[in-house]
Order: C-alpha cells, then sequence, then structure tokens
C-alpha cells in the first residue's frame, strides 16, 4: 500500500471480484451488496460500481451507515447504486462484511441480514463470520458459494469451507513471504508416491511392521495390516494377538503372535486396538527401541500421555508421527482449542515428532515448523475404524522411506480421496474405505 497510489489495490482487488460476480450472474441483473465498516465493505462498493458501468442492478445495505468505506460510497452513488434497509429480489449476494479483520462469529445484525439470503453469495477474500487465521466458525457465518481473495490465499481458504476460492492478482509479486501453510495437491502426491522399479524386490520397498489389535480388538489389526497391503507393494509383517484373524484376511502378510518374533521392519505402526494395559506398555516400547521411523495412534498415544516414562524408550533420533484425534490430541497436550495449526505445531515441538491432527481439515505439523493442511470434500470418513486405515497408508509410506511429513500429507490426501471415492454420497464402512485405497492411488498416480 505504500509503493502503489492510495486506493489501487482495492480497486484493483475490485475490479476482479466483479469479474466474477459477472460470470456467476450469467446474464442475470440484479446484485445486493451487503457492505460493513472496513476496506472489506470498500471492496464490495467499489465491485458494484464496476458492475453499475456494467449495466447490472446493484443495490447495498449499509451495516453501519455512519462508518463505511466513503470514497467507494461516492463512487457507487455516482453511478446510480442505490442504499437499502434490506436486500430484496437479488440473482446474487456479495459478502463485504468483514474480512481480514474478522474476529468472532457475525454480530447479531449482519447475522440477521446473511440468515435470509436466498441468492447465492459471492464473498469478498473470505465469507464473513469465518476466523480468517484459523478457519474457526464458532456462531453465524456467511456460506459462500465462491470466494474471491487477493495477492496470496490465507489459512482460512485451506482450514474451512469457502466455497470455490478464485485467487486474483493485485500486483503483490515480491512483496509477499513464503508459505505459512502448504495443501498438497494431487500431483505433488503422485509424484512422491512410491512404485517399484526393475530393480526392487519386496524387501527393497520397505518393510511395514504393525503392532495393533487385541482379543477385543482384532478388526484394528485386520483394517491397519490390509491399509499397508494397499498402500505399497512392499512386505508387510503383523505382530500381536490379531494374528489369526489378520493371516485369515491377508494371507500375503506375515504374521506372528509376538511383537519379539516378528523381524526386521522399517517402519512400525503401533496402536490401533492395541489396548492400553501392562502387555501394550511392552509392545510400544519394544517398537520405540527398534530405532525405525514409528506411526504411533490411538491406543499408543493414549499410554504415551498417562505414562511420560514411556517416552524414554524413543533414540531422539528415531523418527514419530503422532495421529491425534482431538480427545486423544487433549491427553497429549491439552485442549486442542479452535486454533488447530497452533495446537499440531505446539505438540510437535514439544515431542519432537510429527503430528497430524485429525478432523475434516487434517493439519500435520513437523517439529521442522513445516505446516500441511488437507481438508476433506465430504465427512464420509467420519465412521469406526477409519483411523486405523489411516495409520496402515502412512506406517507404509514411511517404510518406504517418505519424509514423514511428506508421507503424513499423502496419507492423510489418499484416505480422503479414498472414502470420497468409496462412499459417492451414501455412508461408508471403513472396509469400504479401505477397499477404495487402490483407486485413490491411481487417481494421484501421473498418467
Ligand atoms: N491488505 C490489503 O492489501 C488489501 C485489503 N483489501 C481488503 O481490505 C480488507 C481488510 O480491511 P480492514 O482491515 O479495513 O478490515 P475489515 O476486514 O473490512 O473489517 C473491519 C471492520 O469489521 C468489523 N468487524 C470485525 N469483526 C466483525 C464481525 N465478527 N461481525 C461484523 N463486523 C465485524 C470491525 O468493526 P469494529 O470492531 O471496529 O466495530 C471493523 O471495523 C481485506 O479483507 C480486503 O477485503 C483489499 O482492498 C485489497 C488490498
Ligand atoms: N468430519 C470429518 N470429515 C472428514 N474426515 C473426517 C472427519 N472426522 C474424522 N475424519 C477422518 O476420519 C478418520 C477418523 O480417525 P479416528 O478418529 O482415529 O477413527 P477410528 O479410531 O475409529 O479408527 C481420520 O482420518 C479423520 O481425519
Ligand atoms: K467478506
Amino acid at each position: 500500500m505504500a509503493v502503489v497510489p492510495a486506493g489501487a489495490l482495492m480497486r484493483r482487488a475490485a475490479f476482479g471480484v466483479a469479474v466474477v460476480a459477472a460470470e456467476l450472474l450469467a446474464g442475470k441483473r440484479r446484485v445486493g451488496l451487503l457492505v460493513g465498516a472496513g476496506n472489506n465493505g470498500g471492496d464490495a462498493l467499489w465491485a458494484g460500481y464496476y458492475l453499475r458501468k456494467r449495466g447490472v442492478a446493484v443495490s447495498a445495505v449499509l451495516l453501519t451507515p455512519d462508518r463505511v468505506h466513503a470514497e467507494g460510497l461516492a463512487a457507487f452513488r455516482r453511478v446510480g447504486g442505490r442504499v437499502v434497509p434490506r436486500l430484496r429480489d437479488v440473482d446474487l449476494v456479495i459478502d463485504g462484511i468483514v474480512g481480514l479483520s474478522a474476529r468472532g462469529p457475525l454480530r447479531p445484525d449482519a447475522a440477521e441480514h446473511v440468515a435470509h439470503l436466498e441468492a447465492p453469495v459471492l464473498s469478498v477474500d473470505l465469507p464473513s463470520g469465518v476466523d480468517p487465521d484459523t478457519g474457526a466458525v464458532s456462531g453465524p457465518a456467511v456460506r459462500a458459494h465462491t470466494t474471491v481473495t487477493f495477492g496470496c490465499l490465507k489459512p482460512v481458504h485451506a482450514l474451512a469451507d469457502c466455497g470455490d476460492v478464485r485467487l486474483v492478482d493485485i500486483g503483490l509479486d515480491g512483496e509477499l513471504h513464503g508459505p505459512d501453510l502448504v495443501e498438497l495437491d494431487i500431483a505433488d502426491i503422485g509424484v512422491a508416491w512410491p512404485v517399484p522399479g526393475p530393480e526392487d524386490d519386496k524387501y527393497t520397498q520397505g518393510v511395514t511392521g504393525i503392532a495393533a489389535g487385541s482379543a477385543t480388538y482384532p478388526g484394528a489389526a485386520v483394517l491397519a495390516t490390509g491399509a499397508a497391503l494397499l498402500s505399497t507393494s512392499g512386505l508387510v509383517r503383523y505382530a500381536g494377538p490379531a494374528a489369526e484373524d489378520v493371516r485369515a484376511r491377508w494371507p500375503e502378510s506375515i504374521c506372528t503372535g509376538s511383537i519379539t518374533d516378528a523381524g526386521r521392519v522399517q517402519a512400525w505402526v503401533v496402536g490401533p486396538g492395541l489396548g492400553t494395559g501392562l502387555g501394550a506398555e511392552a509392545v510400544l516400547r519394544t517398537v520405540l527401541e527398534a530405532g525405525v521411523p514409528v506411526c504411533a495412534d490411538a491406543d499408543a498415544i493414549t499410554m504415551l500421555a498417562n505414562n511420560p516414562d514411556l517416552w524414554d524408550a524413543r533414540d531422539p533420533d528415531t523418527l514419530l508421527v503422532l495421529t491425534p484425534h482431538d480427545r486423544e490430541y487433549e491427553r497429549l497436550a491439552g485442549p486442542v482449542g479452535t486454533d488447530r495449526v497452533t495446537a499440531a505445531r505446539k505438540a510437535a515441538e514439544r515431542y519432537n515428532a510429527v503430528v497430524l491432527l485429525k478432523g475434516h481439515a487434517t493439519v500435520i505439523a513437523g517439529p521442522d515448523g513445516r505446516v500441511l493442511v488437507n481438508r476433506a470434500r465430504s465427512s464420509w470418513a467420519a465412521t469406526a475404524g477409519s483411523g486405523d486405515v489411516l495409520s496402515g497408508v502412512l506406517g507404509s509410506l514411511l517404510a518406504a522411506g517418505l519424509d514423514p511429513v511428506l508421507a503424513a500429507g499423502c496419507a492423510a490426501k489418499v484416505h480422503a480421496l479414498a472414502a470420497d471415492l468409496a462412499s459417492d454420497g451414501a455412508p461408508i464402512p471403513a472396509t469400504s474405505l479401505l477397499a477404495a485405497l487402490p483407486d485413490a492411488i491411481r487417481a494421484v498416480r501421473p498418467l
């Protein structure tokens, strides 16, 4: 703002909003603006100005008439924009209530206007009421059909539902620093996914060890082992009390009843359905002492939280990925709160581990400060046993030698994709998610 003429950035931003609005209108002609007190409202008014100049009928509700972007309002009025008490009969709403300076949910007067909207909403910068930094929605908020943002994507666009997100260049190149959050796309994952070459055999691709399941929960062992088998073509070893069940379902796995007889692996998955008794603690200790990367999930996380002595079994250089859901996170590091990125970062630093915090938006933080986000496109993965599948996928990628942050990012994305493919709009059990892994991997692999 210091180097370009006053108002230039806003007019570039607003022009971008007007172009997308015209596209969404597809020939219709009535637009309503919801205008808040700050520059976000200014953007909306200037967008209204450009749309008026194209012959669109534009009306505006000023939520705070005593505090409104003065130049934007003057320009809007100059071209025949109308100020109205309430939006009626519009084809598209432009949400300029609040942008980057937003705090908390919509205030009651703004919420009242939003509650009665019927037309699709184009949000300026972000859907008003959603927190710009955390994506948290703690009360009334706009539900955007499309969001137009400027210069760079903000955390909210990766963490929350902003509809279709369009990025408009307003000439900030060179002024922006590197990203705080990274969302892997399908191409990133396709390139990283392990593929056997002519020289490979079952050992060179990495052997995954699964220390999971119990007499009470044999299914977790079956799911995690199957997920590892379907994720890379390296060998999978299972060790534990569910050996009979695992062998019956997955004859290609090598199963032993005890971790001490398991043989060598390049990574361990420990925890799903394992229990938290003394036997389970001994298993966790053995795995942490093995000196290979470990994915610690479910009961392994609970044991680490309840018995901090277990951390001593880990050589500090052993790569560790913790995969808590919110309640497991709370045992480890206190309540997650609304800022999931900070929560994941905090635990990653505290435990010198990669932390994959599960949820609709899965956040992965490395102890080196890297953060990846993967927002699912549906919530069908929220089903019992789905986490066991995730841990198996992740373990096999660790065994294949992927960097643990990348491994976690790839696993989260393919897992979410498998849920979408399996579900196709209907509820699914975790076994169906598991069975869709090959389709999900095919979908990310380069052609
Ligand atoms: N930076 C750039 O380069 C560019 C920035 N640009 C644009 O500027 C926007 C940022 O503008 P900004 O900083 O003026 O603040 P903004 O988000 O409009 O909010 C301010 C007002 O909102 C109010 N308010 C707060 N919370 C609220 C709630 N929950 N519910 C209701 N109201 C709430 C709060 O009121 P107060 O607390 O003062 O009563 C405050 O006065 C940015 O998002 C982008 O659109 C573009 O023009 C391109 C160049
Ligand atoms: N609302 C949601 N939308 C999308 N994915 C979700 C949602 N809730 C949970 N998940 C995903 O489903 C999995 C659930 O894991 P977890 O809670 O450990 O289940 P379980 O212990 O039953 O195996 C995680 O991968 C998580 O990211
Ligand atoms: K907005």
